[in-house]
């Protein structure tokens, strides 16, 4: 099977989470891309949804999927998304596509996170992928100084790349990350930083995650 097929497995897999009659949180990048197109074909039974990127919004209602302002909404049944690695607790690295932000910001709200993604996203340890963090543009020497100094690592400017907040992502490469909760916070905590891609603090409840043998559902451990 082919990594896309895969993500088309468990974007079908995902549709079992959806709740009738409420809003549902909608994620960003390849995987959640498929589950938009899977969402569109039973978009009659949802409220609508809430959207983590311009990018999501302009599919979903591309497919006429109503899209509303997180402000108009305080309650969402459910958060789907992709991710970039996913450790046996379901701490997650996110932002490989910059929209880590709103992604968080929109999980915020939601009851449940279910993560989707193929087996090659399975890790025993999160950091092999460089893990994001979105930073305010003048604050993105100190923050990275400040990255090295606190964890090691080396942090690269992601090039020509601005967020749908307006901001620079510094993606951090070689750490190991072994306490993925306490790096998410003291991260969060760097004058500058506007949130890194660590979703570990509130991590998912379930990960649907695609492999050759079937859609295997994961729960934290
Ligand atoms: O900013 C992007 C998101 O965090 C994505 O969920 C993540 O990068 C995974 O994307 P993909 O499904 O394309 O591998």
């Amino acid at each position: 099977m082919t990594q896309d097929e895969l993500k088309l497995e468990v974007a079908k897999a995902a549709i079992e989470y959806v709740v009738p009659d409420t809003i549902i949180g909608v994620g960003t990048g390849s995987t959640a891309n498929f589950f938009i197109d899977e969402l569109a074909k039973i978009k009659g039974t949802i409220k609508g949804t809430v959207a983590s990127s311009e990018a999501t919004a302009e599919r979903l209602k591309g497919h006429g999927i109503p899209v509303f302002d997180l402000n108009s909404v305080d309650e969402m049944s459910v958060y789907i998304d992709g991710a970039d690695e996913a450790d046996p607790g379901l701490c997650l690295v996110k932002g490989g596509g910059g929209a880590l932000t709103r992604e968080k910001i929109v999980l915020a709200v939601a009851d449940k996170f279910v993560c989707i993604a193929d087996d090659s996203k399975k890790v025993d340890v999160l950091g092999k992928f460089p893990l994001p963090i979105e930073v305010i543009p003048m604050a993105r020497s100190y923050v990275a100084r400040e990255v090295v100094k606190r964890f090691g690592g080396e942090p690269v400017l992601r090039d020509g790349f601005t967020t749908d907040n307006g901001n620079v992502i510094l993606d951090v490469h070689g750490l190991e990350i072994v306490d993925p909760v306490s790096m998410e916070n003291e991260l969060n905590s760097i004058v500058g930083v506007v949130t890194n891609g660590l979703f570990a603090a509130r991590n998912a409840d379930v990960f649907l995650c695609g492999t050759k043998d079937g859609v295997e559902t994961i729960t934290a451990k």
